[in-house]
This record gives C-alpha cells, sequence and structure tokens, in this order.
C-alpha cells in the first residue's frame, strides 16, 4: 500500500565517531540494539512515518559518518536539511568538546533555523559518565537546543528525541515561523496534504447543502 503522510522532513545525525548515532537510528527505525556496530562510511539513511500532533509525518534520516575523513562527504548532505540529532556520548568529555563545532556546521551547512536537539547518548553507562546532566543542558539552554539524555542500548528517549524534534518543526510551520515552501526548508508536503490543497477552494470552504426536495 502507498504511504501516505501531511509532510516529509529532512532529519541529520551528527556528532563525533562512535557516540552511537547509527544506534540510535537503529532503535528508532527497528525498535532494537544495532549489535556489532560499525563506523559509518559517509552516510546512511532510514526513514519511518510518525504521527505527531495528529499529523502524520515521514522521516528522512541521514546518519552521517562522524570519523574526520568523511567530513567532506557528509558535509555535503547537510544542505536543507529541517532538523537535527545532535549527539554525544555522555561517557567522553571529548566528544562533548566538539559539539560547538558539529552545530556551527549543522547552522551553517543546512540551514540557521534548523531544529536540533541535543541528544547525551549512552546513558545506560553511569558508572562511567564524564559529562554531567546539568552541565549539557546549560549548554543546551545557551545555544537554543531542546536536550534528552538517551540510550539507544536500552531505547530510552529515543522515539522521543525524534518525535521531540518533528513536533517542534510542526509547531514552527503553523505558527508562520517556517514555510514549507521555501527552497531548502527540508520539508515538503505529502500526498495527503497536496490532496487537501489540490481540492477546489469552493470544495474545501463550503459544506454541502442539504438537499431541499
Ligand atoms: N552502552 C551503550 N553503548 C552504545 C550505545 N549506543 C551505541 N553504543 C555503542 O557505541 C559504539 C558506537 O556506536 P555507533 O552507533 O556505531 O556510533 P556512530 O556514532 O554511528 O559512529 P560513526 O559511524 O563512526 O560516526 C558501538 O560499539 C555501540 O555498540 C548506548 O546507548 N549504550
Amino acid at each position: 500500500m502507498a504511504e501516505t503522510y501531511d509532510f516529509l522532513f529532512k532529519f541529520l545525525v551528527i556528532g563525533s565517531a562512535g557516540t552511537g548515532k547509527s544506534c540510535l537510528l537503529h532503535q528508532f527505525i527497528e525498535n532494537k540494539f544495532k549489535q556489532d556496530s560499525n563506523h559509518t562510511i559517509g552516510v546512511e539513511f532510514g526513514s519511518r512515518v510518525v504521527n505527531v500532533g495528529g499529523k502524520t509525518v515521514k522521516l528522512q534520516i541521514w546518519d552521517t559518518a562522524g570519523q574526520e575523513r568523511f567530513r567532506s562527504v557528509t558535509r555535503s548532505y547537510y544542505r536543507g536539511a529541517a532538523g537535527a540529532l545532535l549527539v554525544y556520548d555522555i561517557t567522553s568529555r571529548e566528544t562533548y568538546n566538539s559539539l560547538a563545532a558539529w552545530l556551527t556546521d549543522a547552522r551553517t551547512l543546512a540551514s540557521p533555523n534548523i531544529v536540533v536537539i541535543l541528544c547525551g547518548n549512552k546513558k545506560d553507562l553511569e558508572p562511567e559518565r564524564e559529562v554531567t546532566f546539568l552541565e549539557a543542558s546549560r549548554f543546551a539552554q545557551e545555544n537554543e537546543l531542546m536536550f534528552l539524555e538517551t540510550s539507544a542500548l536500552t531505547g530510552e528517549n529515543v522515539e522521543e528525541a525524534f518525535l521531540k524534534c518533528a513536533r517542534t518543526i510542526l509547531n514552527k510551520i503553523d505558527s508562520g515561523e517556517l514555510d514549507p515552501e521555501r527552497m531548502g526548508s527540508g520539508i515538503q508536503y505529502g500526498d495527503a496534504s497536496l490532496r487537501q490543497l489540490r481540492q477546489p477552494r469552493s470544495a474545501q470552504a463550503v459544506a454541502p447543502q442539504p438537499c431541499g426536495c
């Protein structure tokens, strides 16, 4: 059966190598932990249709390699993304320290309006934690990001991260802050909304008149 949806959003998953980006995507799409995850070569792709705030949204998700040697390839996929999961590993301060550079890339190469959610992944490894919840919350606040700690292993907050990002984009469309028709918005109308838009205005606005006979 053909998929119908109201909107399609282009999403990125970015952040340093080994933070769990591929595992987060896999958990979101397959609902299970990806065993033996290898470094991503370039870019991988996944998609899922979700229901958010009464709308059906297809998330088209690009999982980018975190390794420096792929940077020129991955950067070419940033253009026109509507949302991003910016991932660090709570057990690695090094990955946290690189966040500002990843964020600059997202805002300059994708769009200054890109909706970003910061994900502190590997929440299940509490004894090995190197980055506190509080300091990451402050970073998020200072940089106007949403923030969640996640675990691709247990699945905790994984769905929430993607849905929160999608919900914020929908709210910005509703408020007029984001225009899906702007080139490079990372948002497309799906068949469901196109069908509504294509209906003659009279058919949309005027309720059928009861028959007088
Ligand atoms: N304990 C724990 N391990 C995780 C979690 N997420 C990922 N891992 C492990 O971390 C390692 C790296 O995960 P990947 O998903 O391949 O990391 P990545 O960010 O996609 O790495 P690149 O593709 O190189 O950028 C793997 O050994 C995973 O098993 C998590 O939430 N908890």
